[in-house]
C-alpha cells in the first residue's frame, strides 16, 4: 500500500521504517529540512537500536523515501499518518498546533482518491472529529467540482524508546478507532504482516511471538482514551511502587523483594514495578497531565492521577535528600551522576529526572559532574552548561564526594568499583534505580544507598567521613 507519514520524530520515523520493512511504499515527510537531508543520506537522526539497519535496507529496496514536500506525498498516498509532536503547554494541556497544521496541509492537498487519515500522535480526546472538521473546512475553501473522500482513524502508538523496533513488530495489541468500515479494513490490511507475524527476518527485530496480535477496534474517542489510560496506569503503577519504597525504607523492608512478591500475582504482574527516582520522558509526564486537564475540563477532579504526579515530583528529588543525609551540607561538595537520559538505550533527555536533580544540586551549591554513554556534549540541553560532562568512569568519579546512579545503563553494572572507590573523596553511591549489586559495591568499599532497601557497607566510608568531620546516619535508606 502507498503510505505517507507526516512528522519523523521517534514515532513517525519508526512507523515509516517498519511499514516499509513489511513491503509498503512509504514516504516520510518532515518540515525540518536539515533532518530530512540526514535521513535521505541513510542516517537516523535519533539513537534507537536496530533502526538504522532496517532503514537502510528499506531505502536500498526502494520502498522508503524522505521529503519535505508534503503536498506531493499526500496526493500520492492512500494512507496518511499524522505523527507530529503534541508537547505539553505550561497549563498541562496538550499543544495541538502541529496536528492542526498537518490537518490543514491534508485538506489543502488531498485529491480525488479515497484516503485514510490516521492519527498516530497522542491527541486530546475528541481530536479525531476535530481533525476531520479542519480537513473539511480546507477542502470547502478550494471550491472543487468533486469533494475528496476520506475517513479519520485513531491508531495510538505504544512503542517504548530504546526498544521501538521490537515493540512495533511485537505489539501486545493494535488499537484502531473509527466508524468507517472501509477505513478500518484498509488499516487491518496495512498491519496484516504484523498481526500474522509475517515479518521479513532481520537481526535487529528479535524473536517474534507465535500468537497473532489482537486488533482492538473502537470508536474514535475510546481509542484516544486508551492511549492516555495506558500511560497513566503505568505511571501510577510506578508511583505506587515508589511510594511503597518510601515506606519500605522507613520500616526496614526491601522494596525489590516486595515488588517480586507482589509481581508474581498474575493480577498485578511484575512489569513496571522497579522503584527509583521517578518516571520521566517525552510521554508519561505530558500524557498524565493532559488526562488530568481533560478531566478538569469536563468537571471531574482526577485525584488519583494528581497523586501519581505528586509522588513523582517528590521522588525525583529523593536523591538530594539522601545526599544531604550522608554529606549534610552540599554546598562545595562534588556529586557525580551516572547517566542523564530518562531511561537507557536512548539519547532522549525530554523531562528526564536528571534535569530536576541538576537544578536542585545547583541551587544548593554543589558541583555536578556527569557521565552518560550518549550525552557527551552540552548541546543536548541548556542545563548541561552547568555540569562537567565526563567521557570516562575515572573522569567522573575523580574528586567526587558521592555518586548518584540516575539511568540504569547496562555498562554501569560492569564498572570497576574497587578502582573507582579509591579515586573518590568519600565512596558513596546513591543507586537511584536499585540497579547495582549492593554487596558488590559494599565489598568494593562503597557506602551503598538504594531506594527503599537496606544500606550496605560502611566501615571504610565511615572512617573517611569521620576524617571529614561527617557522620553516617545508618537509617538513610
Ligand atoms: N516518543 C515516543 O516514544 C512516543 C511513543 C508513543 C506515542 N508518542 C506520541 O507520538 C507523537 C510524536 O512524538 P515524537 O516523540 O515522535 O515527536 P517529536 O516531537 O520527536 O517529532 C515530531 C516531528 O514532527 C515534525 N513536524 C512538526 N510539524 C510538522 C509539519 N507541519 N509537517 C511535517 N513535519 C512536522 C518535527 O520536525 C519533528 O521531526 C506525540 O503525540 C507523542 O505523544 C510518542
Ligand atoms: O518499572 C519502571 C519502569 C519505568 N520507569 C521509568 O518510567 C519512565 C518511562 O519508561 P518507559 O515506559 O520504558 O519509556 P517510554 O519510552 O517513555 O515509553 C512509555 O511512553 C510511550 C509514549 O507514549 C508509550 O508508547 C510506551 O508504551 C510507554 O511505556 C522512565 O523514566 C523509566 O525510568 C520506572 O521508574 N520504573
Amino acid at each position: 500500500m502507498r503510505v505517507c507519514v507526516i512528522g519523523t520524530g521517534y514515532v513517525g520515523l519508526v512507523t515509516g521504517v517498519c511499514l516499509a520493512h513489511i513491503g509498503h511504499d512509504v514516504i516520510c515527510v518532515d518540515n525540518n529540512e536539515a533532518k530530512v537531508k540526514v535521513m535521505q543520506s541513510g542516517t537516523s537522526p535519533i539513537y534507537e537500536p536496530g533502526l538504522s539497519e532496517i532503514m537502510q535496507s528499506a531505502m536500498s529496496k526502494g520502498n522508503l523515501e524522505f521529503t519535505t514536500n508534503v503536498s506531493t506525498a499526500i496526493a500520492n498516498s492512500q494512507i496518511l499518518f499524522i505523527a507530529v509532536g503534541t508537547p505539553a503547554l505550561p497549563t498541562g494541556e496538550s499543544d495541538t498546533r502541529y496536528v492542526e497544521a498537518v490537518a490543514r496541509s491534508i485538506g489543502f492537498a488531498i485529491n480525488g482518491e479515497y484516503k485514510v487519515i490516521v492519527n498516530k500522535s497522542t491527541v486530546p480526546i475528541g481530536s479525531g472529529d476535530w481533525v476531520r472538521q479542519i480537513i473539511n473546512s480546507e477542502i470547502e475553501q478550494r471550491n472543487l467540482d468533486t469533494t475528496p473522500q476520506f475517513d479519520v482513524v485513531s491508531n495510538p502508538e505504544f512503542l517504548r524508546e530504546g526498544s521501538a523496533i521490537y515493540d512495533t513488530f511485537n505489539p501486545d495489541r493494535i488499537v484502531l478507532g473509527g466508524n468507517s468500515s472501509e477505513a478500518l479494513s484498509l488499516m487491518k490490511e496495512l498491519y496484516q504482516p504484523i498481526v500474522e507475524r509475517a515479518i521479513p527476518a532481520n537481526d535487529a527485530i528479535g524473536k517474534l511471538s507465535a500468537e497473532t496480535v489482537p486488533v482492538v477496534t473502537t470508536d474514535l474517542n475510546s481509542a484516544e482514551t486508551i492511549k492516555y489510560a495506558a500511560n497513566s496506569f503505568l505511571a501510577t503503577k510506578i508511583s505506587f511502587i515508589n511510594e511503597l519504597a518510601n515506606i519500605c525504607g522507613r520500616v526496614g523492608a526491601d522494596v525489590v523483594q516486595v515488588a517480586q512478591g507482589i509481581g508474581l500475582d498474575s493480577r498485578i504482574g511484575n512489569k513496571f514495578l522497579q522503584a527509583g527516582i521517578g518516571w520521566g520522558g517525552s510521554c508519561f509526564p505530558k500524557d498524565v497531565s493532559a488526562l488530568i486537564h481533560t478531566a478538569d475540563d469536563y468537571g471531574y477532579d482526577a485525584q488519583l492521577l494528581k497523586a501519581t504526579v505528586r509522588v513523582n515530583t517528590t521522588q525525583r528529588l529523593l536523591a538530594v535528600e539522601k545526599l544531604q543525609q550522608v554529606l549534610k551540607i552540599l554546598k562545595g561538595k562534588t556529586v557525580g551522576l551516572l547517566g542523564l537520559t530518562f531511561k537507557p538505550d536512548t539519547d532522549d533527555l525530554r523531562d528526564a529526572p536528571a534535569i530536576n536533580l541538576i537544578e536542585e544540586l545547583n541551587r544548593l551549591g554543589a558541583k555536578v559532574k556527569a557521565y552518560d554513554p550518549l550525552i557527551q556534549s552540552p548541546e543536548h540541553h541548556s542545563i548541561l552548561s552547568t555540569v562537567d560532562l565526563e567521557t570516562t568512569p575515572d573522569g567522573l568519579v575523580n574528586g567526587c564526594d558521592a555518586l548518584v546512579l540516575v539511568t540504569n545503563w547496562q555498562e554501569f553494572a560492569n564498572w570497576d568499583y574497587v578502582q573507582l572507590a579509591k579515586q573518590m573523596n568519600t565512596p558513596i553511591m546513591i543507586d537511584g534505580r536499585n540497579y547495582l549489586d549492593a554487596n558488590v559495591l559494599a565489598a568494593a568499599g562503597f557506602y551503598y544507598i538504594g531506594i527503599g532497601r537496606p544500606t550496605a557497607g560502611n566501615s571504610l566510608v565511615t572512617k573517611r567521613l569521620q576524617h571529614n568531620s561527617l557522620s553516617i546516619d545508618n537509617k538513610v535508606a
